[in-house]
């Protein structure tokens, strides 16, 4: 959400004619900030890179987390408006993309200098010509802004000074009500012109919290983090993810997927991304459960091995140690005859040909990994099968 926010923001001023967004930087607080489950910088820059890889506007800036003390938020804008005004000096072009015409730009050479500006003035299209420099806001939630009433958390002056010279941005969240806490505060209604709230109708209650929430009890985070920034996290055990090959499986490398999804196209076999993924054409031979013991065995026959040791069709069992990416029906030549369990379970019907994927990641012996990671297709089939419990236990077969 806290990329989500640049773009809502930039979408709202853009909107009003009034203002043209160049930039949004994103400047992760120090170490000395010492927030609970607030990881050490390094790691919080490198998922940042990472999710900021796919936008050409939101920068990461490390200047505020290289400082080993925290500094605040006021402190921070200051050197954001410096740093801008420096960049603007020598590189005044890089913030126009809009050339006004060469008597407008004349004009304006004349009046808009940087000392003509007021310091909360962000450039209006109108005036958009290399003389104005673009102003710095600061980009927040709703209980961000309210969090100006906490006694002692913020200093008056700095919220005068980040009102009045800066101006903010609020989204709204839920649970909040900006407008009301800005007339109930008197330093907030003065400045209420620098303060551009932006209602947000697509709610989205996400928070930082809830998703360490999820990591730490190993519960999928896909969707809510970049693919990117899932992996990181997994590589250096952030945010104390359970460490064991159990929830490795139950969260498999999103980066992963995608490779498997590509590699599906094809037939064969492959290694990429530290990943195996066998394609192969078998037949569905049989699908018989045991609901005692919650056992579900499939047992599949190559289509391509014809030879069995025992002069038939080499039956294959296929255990929990491999994970079942896909089974893919539609590539069956007798797909109609899935539709009912029970004809699957009766002996010399056609076998349905079935093209099924299976991935091992390097790390993880198939050998020694003896639980059901993910099953797709098949779980149709398993769940008209009733009180069959799906059990992890290295003799369950699926
Ligand atoms: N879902 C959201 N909607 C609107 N603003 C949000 C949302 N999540 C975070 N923000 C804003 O992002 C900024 C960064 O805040 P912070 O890091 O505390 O995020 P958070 O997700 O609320 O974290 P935490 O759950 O740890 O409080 C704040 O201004 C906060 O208001
Ligand atoms: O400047 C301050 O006084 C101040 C007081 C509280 C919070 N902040 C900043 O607000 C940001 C969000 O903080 P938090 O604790 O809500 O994650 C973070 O960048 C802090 O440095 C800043």
């Amino acid at each position: 959400m806290h990329l989500r926010m640049f773009e809502i923001a930039r979408d709202a001023l853009n909107k009003t004619g009034r203002y043209q967004v160049v930039s949004g930087i994103m400047s992760p607080v120090s170490d000395g900030y010492k927030k609970k489950d607030l990881l050490p910088a390094k790691h919080r820059v490198e998922m940042l890179k990472l999710a900021l890889r796919t936008s050409d506007w939101i920068k990461l800036d490390q200047w505020e987390s290289s400082l080993s003390s925290w500094t605040q938020t006021a402190k921070v804008l200051r050197h954001f408006r410096q740093q801008v005004e420096q960049q603007h000096q020598q590189h005044g072009e890089m913030f126009n993309h809009v050339k006004p015409s060469p008597s407008k730009r004349r004009k304006k050479q004349q009046h808009n200098t940087v000392a003509d500006l007021t310091e909360n003035q962000l450039p209006s299209m109108e005036d958009h010509s290399e003389n104005l420099v673009p102003s710095v806001k600061l980009l927040c939630g709703a209980d961000l802004l309210e969090s100006f009433a906490v006694p002692g958390l913020w200093d008056d002056e700095d919220i005068e000074y980040i009102v009045g010279s800066h101006g903010l941005v609020v989204i709204t969240r839920s649970g909040s009500d900006p407008q009301k806490f800005i007339y109930e505060s008197d330093i907030l209604t003065k400045y209420q012109e620098n303060i551009f709230i932006v209602t947000e109708w697509i709610f989205n209650d996400i928070s930082s919290t809830k998703v360490r929430r999820a990591l730490r009890r190993g519960d999928s985070v896909k969707y809510l983090l970049q693919d990117s920034v899932i992996d990181y996290v997994k590589k250096h055990q952030l945010y104390g993810i359970p460490d064991n090959k159990h929830f490795n499986k139950m969260m498999p490398s999103p980066s992963q997927d995608t490779i498997n999804a590509k590699e599906l196209e094809m037939d064969g076999m492959g290694f990429k991304g530290g990943g195996k993924l066998i394609n192969e054409i078998a037949a569905l031979e049989d699908i018989s459960t045991n609901p005692s013991s919650g056992e579900i065995s499939v047992i599949l026959r190559s289509a391509q091995n014809k030879s069995g040791v025992d002069g038939n069709c080499i039956s294959r069992h296929l255990p929990l140690h491999r994970m079942i990416t896909h089974l893919d029906k539609k590539s069956s030549q007798a797909a109609s005859t899935q539709s009912s369990p029970h004809r699957l379970d009766r002996k010399g019907t056609p076998s349905p040909l079935v093209k099924v994927s299976t991935t091992f990641t390097r790390e993880e012996e198939p050998e020694k990994n003896h639980k059901v990671s993910c099953i797709s297709d098949i779980g149709t089939l398993v769940r008209r099968v009733k009180n069959v419990r799906v059990g992890f236990t290295p003799e369950t077969r699926v």
